[in-house]
């Protein structure tokens, strides 16, 4: 059996803490990445739900941006929740100024795209790979509005895409890590473990 791999959860804002409950929870050694260096010692990381025009600005202050993006593409197993997968989209809709991403899945975002603040919700979502449903806590949650040919497509709500997998990328529009049911962490997990 391989050893437990290390994931980092990427801490410049945001839910980080729940993440790193959740990880510890579905067999993970984790940790808070800040800097390149810490970066560059994980096997996979998670970019925690926040503000992704904050997330965008902080990673380039702390110099992650470009690093972050070469390890991507190298194949660093990556996981975003909300204003996360907003920073894994090639594109977004709707940035603001010099709003950038680090990119990795092939698709088209609209951030805040189910409503402001006020309009958060719960709901159950049917996720591929999942046998029973998972509740989704959705946050001024983006959509996707629409993927390239290569990405699969795990979850929709009304009609809305809101759970993605590229390759060593995946992406959910709502927040699994503030709900206690750990299956979609334990998802990466395996996608980490598969890659070492
Ligand atoms: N809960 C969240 O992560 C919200 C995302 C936020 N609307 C953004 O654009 O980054």
């Amino acid at each position: 059996m391989s050893s437990t791999p290390v994931i980092g959860v990427l801490a410049l804002q945001g839910d980080v803490r729940e993440h790193l409950i959740a990880l510890a929870a579905a067999d993970a050694v984790a940790r808070p990445v800040r800097r390149p260096e810490e970066l560059a010692e994980v096997d996979g990381l998670v970019i925690p739900g926040g503000e992704s025009t904050t997330i965008s600005k902080l990673a380039e202050l702390f110099g992650l941006m470009e690093p972050l993006r070469e390890r991507i593409a190298a194949g660093l197993p990556v996981y975003g929740t909300c204003a996360g997968l907003i920073m894994l989209a090639d594109k977004i809709l709707d940035p603001r100024s010099g709003q950038e991403t680090f990119g990795g899945i092939d698709m088209i975002v609209r951030r805040n795209a189910f409503g402001r603040q006020n309009e958060s919700f719960e709901a159950g979502v049917t996720v591929a790979g999942i046998d029973t449903p998972v509740e989704g806590v959705f946050i001024r949650a983006p959509w996707v509005e629409s993927v390239g040919g290569t990405v699969e497509v795990l979850a929709e709500h009304e009609g809305h895409i809101v759970a993605v997998r590229q390759g060593n990328v995946l992406a959910t529009s709502f927040h699994p890590e503030l709900t206690g049911d750990h299956r979609i962490h334990e998802l990466f997990v395996d996608m980490v473990r598969a890659e070492r």
